[in-house]
Parts: structure tokens; C-alpha cells; sequence
């Protein structure tokens, strides 16, 4: 390692920012300091040791699922308040070697090598951007689509979604075999085995069931979870939670398995985990959980034989032992289990992750997937193939699914190395409004205020935020679990978070929406009530916030409530801000005559009106509202303190 000069790292989106970290820090620190490219000018060390890295991959592909995505963008451009906290500072480290300068340059690959198909191209341009197009979508669905020129066969050959488990494109010979792409590991475990039983069937070879054997540590048999029933249900968890061995390994010969190991790195055989072969033969005694050997014959294998075997391409595989954990969502795991099982796993499903980086001959994909997993698994399952035709989708899929927009991390990042310049202010503005505390008078984020003050905020109003209210024992942040949609601005241009503007203004048109900070720098208003234009100061704060119908000044609102409420077709007072303004409240006609809570204006329409620790009193004849702190993990008391008395 000490003479070590390149180091590539491939498929650089699956690799975790929290891993990038520790092997950049263990590079430092095994790498002598008497190699001259180490240090820097200044004697300080240089990232990666000096090694020159080369990164390939594409950040539109999948992220890691744990440890940090390092094109997340980092805190230090979400935050505006200097020296807020680093949730893991690992992690952080890792981020920043992409974003702050180490990476140097970036070459970009504009060719498609693997796909020449170029409908089939403009699909997975399409989902790798998020913006799956209905003609497309109809198209791999079968659907009609308007003004469609395209002769039958061209339409026939653009539906890749099957019709149902008898259409004749699964009996072909390439999806025989061909390899299912499914988003978890649960799908992936079922589908192998569901599909080694068809095989068996359909080939009339009979199944044989390997069952791993388990030894539980002392720690682990005297805690209550390691009964028999626990160890039967040991063996149906996937593979990837015991020690990458399957509990139950189906295996009939001529059967298409896949090594989860790497068996043998020397270039001839390069025998890695993922290498798929046919299962050629077996030692395995009638008795027996677990074959003694099972020699698998391996696809493109070239010319390379065993001695002892005459056939080229087939490698023995005996049973191994691997160690997993019952606790191994545990910082310090103890629960240790040891495992003996074969290597092996059936090859007719894996994962997105697995696939990301392989060419295959044909595929079969599920996609549709839980709205959770990330917008990027169809580019990568459906870029895969080498033709459209080698491609089938095994059910109809939801088009949202995959038209809700790129992830905007690889984006900036890409602008970050290529040198571009990212507005960053702008970038905080319409993800992170903020605003100034009326009590503190420093400018915090919105998840700082709770959803009252930031309500009051969002008004043109003075807001508290949550430190000045609670203290420091209280939360200083809240959860921001709303839409992270964003909308234009007409008057900066920008697309901004729901947040960042008034709510009054959210019901206008769009093309006429306007954001907080663009409707606070506004001089002069028009009175809908008395027609004439005059400064701002003439107006409550709050009216900058409304549309231009609702907006009255302040005289004439005096002049208004000196007036019988017979006259109030063109003005209202809300119920919930007390504020007058012209026009009709939001509410609908009949709502807005009997009731007078509904009587709400535009920014107040869709607040509670609850107070802070405002109960409601269980008692149906009672339903009288009280106040009372209730700490967190007390009893709850759902009557009031008069009817508890009762
Ligand atoms: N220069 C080339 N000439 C001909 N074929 C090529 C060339 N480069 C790549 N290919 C073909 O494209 C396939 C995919 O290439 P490669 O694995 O390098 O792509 P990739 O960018 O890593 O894709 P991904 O990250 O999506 O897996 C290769 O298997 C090869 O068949």
C-alpha cells in the first residue's frame, strides 16, 4: 500500500459518505509520511494520503441505503444559522470531500454504449429525470395514445408491461432464465425460491432443500428470542440479514444459482460475489441438511479447468460458516450466530443495488415499487439491457411513481465540480425560508418557530421561535413533514417550498403566486375599497400578504366598522386575526352567513385556532375547552377538571 498511486472507487453513488470518510482518514494513516506526495506545501496531509482517485458513476443513480448519500447537499449550505449542529459529523466529512474542493474535475460520459435502442434511451432518460411522460407511460402499458403515427408492430413491440402470466413473451427462451430486478431483499428471497420451485417443475428435476445450520453464542441461547421457534424462523429471513447465507437454499440441477461470496479473485476466474452458473452436480447423501459439495458451471467462464474435473468452468462450492447477529441494529452487538450454508443463491431475482453496474441479457422488472424507495430505482433497473426487447415489466405501474422530479443533490453537485457557480443564498431562500425572532432578533429557519408563529410569519406578522418560547429545556426544532413541492414565484423566478409564501397568495392562479420575501418589498398597495394607491404604511402589515381583491387600507377599514353590518356584502372581519379586509372571506357563501368562524380570511383559513395545551372536554353534554400542561408520558386527562371533579 505504501507505493500505492491510483485508487478507483466505481459505482461512487452506492458508496456511503460516512465509508468514503473512514477510508479516506485510514489511507492517511497508513501511508508513510516519507512519501513525498502525502503532504502538502504547509506539511499538512493531503485527502486520500495523495493518492490520485478516480470516481465513476453517476449520482442519478441509486443512493446507498444507509450511511449518507454523498450528494446529499451538505448542512453548512442548508442552515442559516453559523455553527448550528452537524448531525454526524462522519458523514459530514465524507460529503465534503465531493463539495468542498478534494474532488477536483469531472469528465462527463455523453455516449450510450450498452443501449442503441432510442425510444428504449429516451424512457430511462425519462425516469432517471423523474419525468416519466404519459405517451411513454401509455405506450410500455398498451394504452392508445392521440395522434399516434407509429405502424402496430413499432406500438406492439413499445408495450413492455405483460398482459398477464399467459402472455407468450414469458415463454421465450431469454426470459426463461432472465433475472427479476425488485426493490427489497424480502421480494428478492421469495421470488428466487418461488421461481427455483417452477424451474423444478418444468424442468422434472426433483428440489432439494439445503437448510443452513445455526449455533447460537452463549449470549445469544440465554436470551428469550433463541427458542426453537425463533431458529425455524431464522431460516426464512433473507439472506442479507444472516451472514449472506440463505436459511432454506433451494437447488435442483441445471438450476441458475449466483455465488454470495467471493470465491476465487485470480484473473482467469475472477469467481466474485454475484457470478451466476448452473448448478452441474452434487455430493449429497440421502440424510443429509446440507450437500458436501456442489459443483456449479459457470457462464463465460473462457477456458479454465480444475484438475480432477475434465469440464471447463466448474468450481466446487462447500458449505461455509459466516457469523450474523440477532442484534445487529445494535451499536454493540453481542447476539452472535454462526451459520454453515452454501455460498449460493438462486440468480432469478436480485435487488436494484445488486444489478446497478451489470449488462444482462434480459430482465424482468417490478416497478411498482412503495413510494419509498428512491425515484431513481426504474433508471437503473430499465438501463440494464442492451434493447427494448429484452425487457418485460411484470405488472401495470403507477406513472407518479416516477415522474415526481430529480432528486436536486446530484444536480448541484455536478454544477459544484464542473466548476459552476450555485447560488447558495437563493438555494436557502426557497428550501429553508427564515425569518427574524420578535424576541431574540436573530434570523432562524422555520422548522424553529412552531406552526402558530410561523403561521404568523408567513402573514407578515411578528413571529417567536421556539427557543424564546420554551426555553432551552423545550425543543428548538420542530418536524417538517409537509410537502416539499416547490412553486414559482412570478415576481423572483424561483421555485420555492410551500413555506416561503404566504398562504393567502397560495390560492391565486399560478404564474401569480408570490413569495414572502418578494411580497414584503412591496412600496405601495391599492385599496379594493376605495380604488387609490398608497404607501405601504397605510396599510396592517398583513395586507402586503393578500390578493390584491381582499387588500384595504387602513382608513377605510375604521370606516367600515363604524358601519351597520347590513353593509358587510363587500367587507368582513376574521374571525380568527380580528383583521378587516374587503371582499368576501375564503369560506363559501352558505358557510359564511350562519357561521361566523368560518367568516376567515385567506391566511387564516386552514389555522387551528387551538391554543397551546387547549383541550376539549370528553363529556358530550359538557364540551367545555380548559387549559392544562400535560408533560409528555403523564396520564392524559381527556376531562375537564370540573367534570374529572363530578
Ligand atoms: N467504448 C465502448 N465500445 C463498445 N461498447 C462499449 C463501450 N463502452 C461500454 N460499452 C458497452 O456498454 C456496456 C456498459 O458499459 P459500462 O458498464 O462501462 O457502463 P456504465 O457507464 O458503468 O453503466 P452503469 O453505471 O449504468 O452500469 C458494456 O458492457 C459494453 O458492452
Amino acid at each position: 500500500m505504501a507505493y500505492w498511486r491510483w485508487l478507483i472507487i466505481d459505482e461512487i453513488s452506492m458508496v456511503n459518505a460516512r465509508l468514503l470518510a473512514q477510508a479516506e482518514a485510514r489511507l492517511r494513516a497508513v501511508i508513510p509520511s516519507a512519501n513525498a506526495w502525502k503532504t502538502a506545501v504547509g506539511g499538512e496531509a493531503r485527502p486520500f494520503a495523495g493518492l490520485n482517485v478516480i470516481f465513476t458513476g453517476d449520482f442519478h443513480q441509486l443512493p446507498p441505503p444507509e450511511g449518507g448519500y454523498i450528494a446529499d447537499v451538505p448542512a453548512r449550505f442548508k442552515s442559516h444559522e453559523p455553527g448550528s449542529k452537524v448531525p454526524d459529523v462522519l458523514m459530514n466529512y465524507g460529503r465534503e470531500l465531493f463539495w468542498s474542493g478534494p474532488v477536483q474535475g469531472v469528465v462527463e460520459l455523453t455516449e450510450r454504449e450498452r443501449c442503441k435502442d432510442e425510444w428504449w434511451n429516451e424512457v430511462v432518460d425519462e425516469l432517471r429525470r423523474g419525468q416519466l411522460s404519459e405517451v411513454n407511460w401509455r405506450y410500455l402499458h398498451g394504452l392508445p395514445v392521440e395522434n399516434c403515427k407509429l405502424s402496430a408492430a413499432e406500438r406492439a413491440s413499445r408495450q413492455r408491461v405483460i398482459t398477464g402470466p399467459d402472455d407468450e413473451r414469458l415463454q421465450m427462451d431469454r426470459f426463461k432464465h432472465a433475472v427479476a430486478i425488485v426493490s427489497n431483499n424480502d421480494a428478492r428471497y421469495q421470488i428466487n425460491k418461488d421461481r427455483a420451485r417452477w424451474y423444478s417443475q418444468t424442468a422434472c428435476t426433483p428440489l432439494r432443500w439445503a437448510a443452513a445450520i445455526d449455533k447460537a453464542s452463549t449470549p445469544a441461547l440465554q436470551v428469550d428470542a433463541c427458542d426453537k421457534e425463533s431458529k425455524i424462523r431464522w431460516l426464512q429471513d433473507h439472506d442479507r440479514d444472516t451472514g449472506d447465507l440463505c436459511g432454506m437454499l433451494p437447488l435442483a440441477l441445471g438450476m441458475r444459482v449466483a455465488l454470495t461470496d467471493h470465491l476465487d479473485r485470480s484473473p482467469d476466474k475472477l469467481l466474485l460475489r454475484g457470478r451466476a452458473g448452473y448448478i452441474h452436480s452434487w455430493v449429497w447423501e440421502e440424510n443429509d441438511r446440507l450437500p458436501q459439495v456442489v459443483y456449479v458451471k459457470f457462464e463465460n467462464s473462457g477456458h479454465w479447468s480444475l484438475s480432477g474435473i475434465d469440464e471447463p468452468g466448474v468450481y466446487p462450492i462447500y458449505p461455509v460458516k459466516r457469523q450474523w447477529h440477532l442484534d445487529a441494529k445494535r451499536k454493540q452487538k453481542l447476539l452472535k450466530v454462526t451459520r454453515t450454508q452454501l455460498p449460493l443463491t438462486p440468480a432469478y431475482a436480485m435487488t436494484a443495488h445488486a444489478s446497478q453496474g451489470k449488462t444482462l441479457r434480459a430482465v424482468l422488472l417490478d416497478l411498482n415499487v412503495d413510494k419509498r424507495v428512491d425515484g431513481t430505482f426504474g433508471t437503473v433497473a430499465a438501463s440494464r439491457v442492451r434493447h427494448r426487447e429484452d425487457v418485460l415489466i411484470l405488472r401495470p405501474f403507477p406513472r407518479w411513481l416516477f415522474s415526481r422530479g430529480e432528486a436536486e443533490g446530484p444536480t448541484l453537485l455536478l454544477q459544484t465540480l464542473r466548476g459552476e457557480e450555485v447560488d447558495w443564498k437563493n438555494y436557502r431562500d426557497a428550501r429553508f425560508p427564515s425569518a427574524a425572532c420578535e424576541k431574540c432578533k436573530q434570523v432562524r429557519c422555520f422548522d424553529a418557530f412552531d406552526h402558530k408563529q410561523w403561521e404568523n410569519i408567513r402573514a407578515n406578522r411578528a413571529g417567536i421561535c421556539m427557543q424564546c418560547i420554551h426555553g432551552d429545556d423545550g425543543p428548538a426544532k420542530r418536524k417538517i413533514s409537509g410537502n416539499r413541492a416547490k412553486i414559482f414565484c412570478a415576481e423572483c423566478h424561483a421555485h420555492k417550498i410551500e413555506d416561503a409564501f404566504p398562504r393567502a397568495l397560495l390560492t391565486l392562479d399560478a404564474g401569480q403566486k408570490r413569495c414572502l420575501s418578494c411580497a414584503q418589498q412591496v412600496r405601495a398597495l391599492t385599496c379594493a375599497a376605495c380604488s387609490s394607491t398608497k404607501p405601504v404604511e397605510k396599510f396592517q402589515a398583513t395586507m402586503v400578504t393578500m390578493p390584491a381583491e381582499s387588500i384595504m387600507c387602513q382608513h377605510c377599514q375604521a370606516e367600515a366598522r363604524d358601519l351597520p353590518r347590513q353593509s358587510r356584502e363587500r367587507w368582513f372581519t376574521c374571525f380568527a386575526c380580528n383583521i378587516t379586509y374587503a371582499g368576501r372571506p375564503y369560506q363559501d357563501e352558505k358557510a359564511w352567513g350562519k357561521n361566523q368562524r368560518a367568516r376567515r380570511c385567506a391566511n387564516c383559513v386552514s389555522r387551528s385556532s387551538r391554543q397551546e395545551d387547549e383541550h376539549t372536554c370528553r363529556n358530550a353534554k359538557c364540551k367545555r375547552k380548559w387549559q392544562e400542561h400535560q408533560p409528555k408520558g403523564s396520564k392524559r386527562q381527556r376531562y375537564c377538571p370540573e367534570c374529572r371533579r363530578k
